[in-house]
């Protein structure tokens, strides 16, 4: 049966790729950087010029689907959440790290239909890695398959984390007493890419066991979203709860700007765990 949003999917990744050629170009230019929500909470020309160009593509393939994007919302346009056909579209994930050329800077673009993720596309820029996932079709980087880490056992694993743009005392204080939390586990490591949407693709290949954080917003997780869930791993939130529902834009149907949390980890499954760390080897992929 023809799949009715592969043109779609086809287009998102071209689009993408377009507008990773546009980032990379303007990493060659000076960057004109904008604050929204606090100094620390960066935009730039290239946001804009970039989601600009990626709805204005689609508007003129499909006149009638909608639209959730970064930029679009921060001036002002809703975001809501509805059945119809919607791109969800972070133009640079990673804005502070292409401000900086930090070589992790990722274009966003996941779509949702009956408020369910039909398939998400992740383009790391700097590293020419495409990231898709087709709802039930497994999820990809450049055509090779992924599937999140086996290992089950946290005391062997890397967590990755971020830390946003709220530098209020109070607020900072207590990510620095889950980051002592987490280390003090203890796990083999902490990591963080400086982009939501690439750690969730790391856990999506298997090298990070799991990504938190507190404050992200819906179209910073859309995409990699279905790529972390079709490559095995699960999303919830800090209840464990199934964060999907916040993440194929709950929040955005309520109009919330944001996802509290999104954590991701391997689907459960064997409980081959080995019990006694001392003698066990430690096998990773
Ligand atoms: O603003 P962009 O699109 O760069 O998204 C990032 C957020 O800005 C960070 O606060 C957040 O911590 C994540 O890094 C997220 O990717
Ligand atoms: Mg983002
Ligand atoms: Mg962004």
């Amino acid at each position: 049966m023809a799949d009715l949003w592969q043109n779609a999917m086809d287009h998102a990744v071209a689009a993408a790729r377009r507008a990773g050629q546009v980032v990379r170009e303007a990493l060659l230019d000076d960057r004109k950087v904008m604050t929204k929500s606090s100094s620390v909470d960066l935009v730039t020309q290239t946001d804009q010029k970039v989601e600009q160009l990626i709805i204005q593509s689609v508007k003129e393939k499909f006149p009638t689907h909608r639209f959730i994007g970064e930029e679009s919302v921060a001036a002002g346009e809703p975001c809501i959440l509805t059945d119809d056909p919607t791109w969800i579209v972070d133009p640079i994930d990673g804005t502070t790290n292409f401000v900086h050329a930090f070589p992790f800077v990722a274009v966003s673009i996941g779509f949702s239909v009956n408020k369910q993720m039909e398939f998400g596309v992740v383009f790391s820029c700097l590293e020419d890695k495409m990231f898709t996932a087709r709802r039930g079709s497994g999820a990809f980087c450049n055509g090779e398959p992924l599937q999140v880490s086996g290992q089950k056992d946290i005391q062997r694993s890397i967590i990755a984390t971020e830390f946003g743009s709220n530098r209020d005392p109070e607020v900072v204080d207590k990510m620095f007493s889950s980051l002592r939390n987490v280390l003090c586990i203890p796990v083999h490591g902490m990591r963080g890419a400086g982009t939501a949407a690439i750690n969730m693709c790391l856990v999506a290949s298997g090298c990070v066991e799991a990504y938190y954080e507190i404050g992200m917003h819906v179209w910073d997780l859309a995409a990699s979203s279905l790529i972390v869930s079709e490559a095995g791993g699960v999303l919830m939130d800090v209840e464990g709860k199934d964060a999907r529902a916040s993440a194929d834009g709950g929040d955005a149907r309520r109009g919330a700007k944001s996802v509290r949390c999104a954590c991701v980890f391997r689907r459960s499954g064997r409980s081959d765990v080995p019990t006694d760390r001392r003698s066990q080897q430690q096998n990773h992929r």
